[in-house]
This record gives C-alpha cells, sequence and structure tokens, in this order.
C-alpha cells in the first residue's frame, strides 16, 4: 500500500504553514525571453515530463528556481532542447501562477506541506461502496482539501453492484456535492465512463482514492491506452496502467470536449494541519456572512462562534453548520487516518 510520503516528486519546499492563509508566490525570475510554455504531465525522480506544443519533452528545474518545486498541472516555461527527442533535456526556468493547489501534509505530525497537484479545477473523490468499505473520514478529508485548495468536488460512489449508495449520499446531501456512481456492469458497456465524462468535460480534475476502490479502472475507462499518444512516452517510462511511480500523472480527455483526467497514487491519509478554516468555509458561501460576529480567528467549532446565532435565526440551514464543523473537526488527527 502506498501513501504520499516523503519522496521528492511533490513540491516539498520547506514552509511552515502559514497561519495569515496567505499563500507562497511564485519568484519572479529574470526574463527568459525565448522560453516556451509547457505543462507538466508527471515527476519522476527529478525528471519532469512537460507537453509542449503536443509533445511530451523531458526537463529538469533550472537551479535557479530553487526549492521550489514544479508539480505535475504546473504551467512552466522551458528553455533548452525542446525538440523531445530521446536523451534530450530541457530546463523549465518559470513557474506560472497556480489557479488551485491540491496540498497534503506528509503525515499530520510532519509540519511541511506538499503541493500534489497544481491548476486542476476539480477533485474527484473516488470511494468504494464495498470492498473497501467507504471511509467517511478519508472523503471529509479529501473534501476539506478540495475546499482549502480551490478545487470544486466530485464525488464517484464506485462497486454500486456489492451496495447502495444510500447512506453516504444522505450524509453528502447537505454538502451539495455532485456525485456519480457506477456498477461494474456498467465499466464493460462504456456507461461508467460516460456519466463520470459528463462531469470533467473541459475540466483538469484529479482523481483520489483509497487502493482497491477501483481508481485505475475508471481512469482507463475514461483514457483508453489508445488515446494516450500525448503521454506516450510517459507510459512508456514509469509503466504506468500499473501504477509504479509515486506522481501523479496527467492524461488528456478526447480532443473534441478537452479536458484533463489527472491520476494520482492510492492515498492512506491526507494529512491537513497547513488548512486554514477561513478557506474551507469560503466553500460554505451561505454561511459566510454569518461569520461576520465571530471572534477573530474563530474556529467555528468554540462556544463564542457567530454561526450557531446564525442559524437559529433562520439565515441559514442547520445540516450546512453541522456539516461544515463535521469537516473541520477531521483536521484533528484521529486513528486510523
Ligand atoms: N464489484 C466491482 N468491482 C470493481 C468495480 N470497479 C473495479 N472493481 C474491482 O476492484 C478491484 C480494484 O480495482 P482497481 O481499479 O485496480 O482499483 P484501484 O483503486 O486502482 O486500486 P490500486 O490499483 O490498488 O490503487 C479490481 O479487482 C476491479 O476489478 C465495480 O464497479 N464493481
Ligand atoms: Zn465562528
Amino acid at each position: 500500500m502506498r501513501r504520499y510520503g516523503k519522496h521528492t516528486d511533490e513540491d516539498d519546499i520547506r514552509q511552515r504553514p502559514n497561519r495569515k492563509g496567505t499563500r507562497p508566490r511564485t519568484s519572479i525570475r529574470p526574463k527568459h525571453e525565448d522560453a516556451v510554455e509547457g505543462m507538466v504531465l508527471t515527476v519522476d525522480r527529478g525528471r519532469l515530463t512537460c507537453l509542449v506544443d503536443d509533445r511530451p519533452v523531458t526537463a529538469m528545474k533550472a537551479r535557479e528556481l530553487g526549492r521550489k518545486a514544479a508539480v505535475v498541472g504546473d504551467r512552466v516555461s522551458l528553455v533548452g532542447d525542446l525538440s523531445g527527442e530521446k536523451d534530450t533535456l530541457a530546463r523549465i526556468v518559470r513557474i506560472g501562477e497556480r489557479s488551485s493547489v491540491l496540498r497534503r501534509t506528509a503525515d499530520d505530525d510532519d509540519p511541511y506541506e506538499r503541493v500534489v497537484v497544481a491548476n486542476a479545477d476539480q477533485l474527484a473523490i473516488v470511494t468504494a461502496l464495498a470492498d473497501p468499505e467507504p471511509r467517511p473520514r478519508l472523503i471529509d478529508r479529501c473534501l476539506v482539501a478540495a475546499y482549502d485548495g480551490g478545487l470544486s468536488p466530485l464525488l464517484v460512489l464506485t462497486k454500486s453492484d456489492l451496495a447502495p449508495p444510500d447512506a453516504l449520499l444522505e450524509m453528502y446531501g447537505a454538502l451539495g456535492v455532485p456525485h456519480v456512481v457506477t456498477t461494474r456492469d456498467e465499466f464493460v458497456d462504456g456507461a461508467a465512463a460516460e456519466r463520470v465524462r459528463e462531469h470533467l468535460k473541459g475540466r483538469t480534475t484529479a482523481f483520489v482514492g483509497h487502493s482497491g476502490v477501483g481508481k485505475t479502472t475508471l481512469v482507463n475507462a475514461l483514457v483508453p491506452p489508445e488515446r494516450r499518444r500525448t503521454t506516450g512516452v510517459v507510459n512508456a517510462v514509469t509503466g504506468r496502467g500499473r501504477h509504479t511511480t509515486t506522481s501523479a500523472l496527467a492524461l488528456p480527455l478526447d480532443d473534441e470536449e478537452g479536458g484533463w483526467v489527472i491520476d494520482t497514487p492510492g492515498v492512506r491519509s491526507f494529512g491537513l494541519n497547513h488548512v486554514d478554516p477561513s478557506r474551507v468555509i469560503l466553500a460554505f458561501p451561505d454561511l459566510v456572512p454569518g461569520t461576520e460576529n465571530c471572534p477573530r480567528a474563530c474556529s467555528h467549532d468554540e462556544p463564542d462562534c457567530a454561526l450557531d446565532a446564525y442559524v437559529a435565526e433562520g439565515h441559514a440551514d442547520p445540516a450546512r453548520l453541522v456539516s461544515l464543523r463535521r469537516l473541520l473537526a477531521t483536521r484533528e488527527r484521529r486513528e486510523g487516518d
């Protein structure tokens, strides 16, 4: 079993969680006039495969970027040999500003945060309804990471041929998270992929899930091997399909609708040390006005929190506050996380 660990393919810039909630900024570097733009598809032991004009180019980070790491999904500027031919190596000289960051703390007792995927719009949280049993706390923690990082969540519930989705759907009803439920047969006839694809059009979606939930089955149905030519080199190098690297991997959806699927290694935990409640609450716009009377740096789960009164006065649905607090509570690590 794998978990995101202390390896270098994620952005492991040594940085303390920032209490003020401001994001680290991309450094401004002297201009490389001849640099071209590309997107990072995968990272393997410091080698980054970038898509430049439809061809995969292997690159390394230029020393001038310092400790800042480029991660999958990053828009980067490259110089040097951009032919993409065997044994050539380009240099990444700039990392573009990120529109979103899926980040995790390696372990809850590890104070360093790591960016797993940059610039994804959506986080697909893949959960089996049985075998393995759903783990609501893990789902909740993924939701918090999504809200914190600026990604909208999508619940993908697999293996509904083994157990019904009702209890889980009820649990997430108040959150209004879009969901797709799939069965084994639907993978055979293609209906599952079709239904999931409806949610992916034109977007960049990072897929996360515990090992064994059927994530590989799903990703293979979404991006069949013959459509992986853009990343064909990547697959040849990393042997993906079977996950052999610790990095995420970006795969293109079909050309017509566009969009990307970013497959990530199976997760067992999702450290949330870095999460700031004030960012999570932005995913609850109906509750935001109610926080005006909160004490400074309110955790929104303390006696003086103004949200109780706000809900009691009928300004928002109490179930929403219950859900918010349930999510915020998952930031505390527990046995089994
Ligand atoms: N019953 C049932 N089994 C499924 C379904 N989808 C996938 N499986 C099975 O579940 C097992 C795990 O599927 P994978 O796609 O390998 O799961 P994964 O999440 O990628 O797991 P790792 O490769 O360990 O990360 C396989 O034996 C699949 O055949 C489904 O909808 N129903
Ligand atoms: Zn509060």
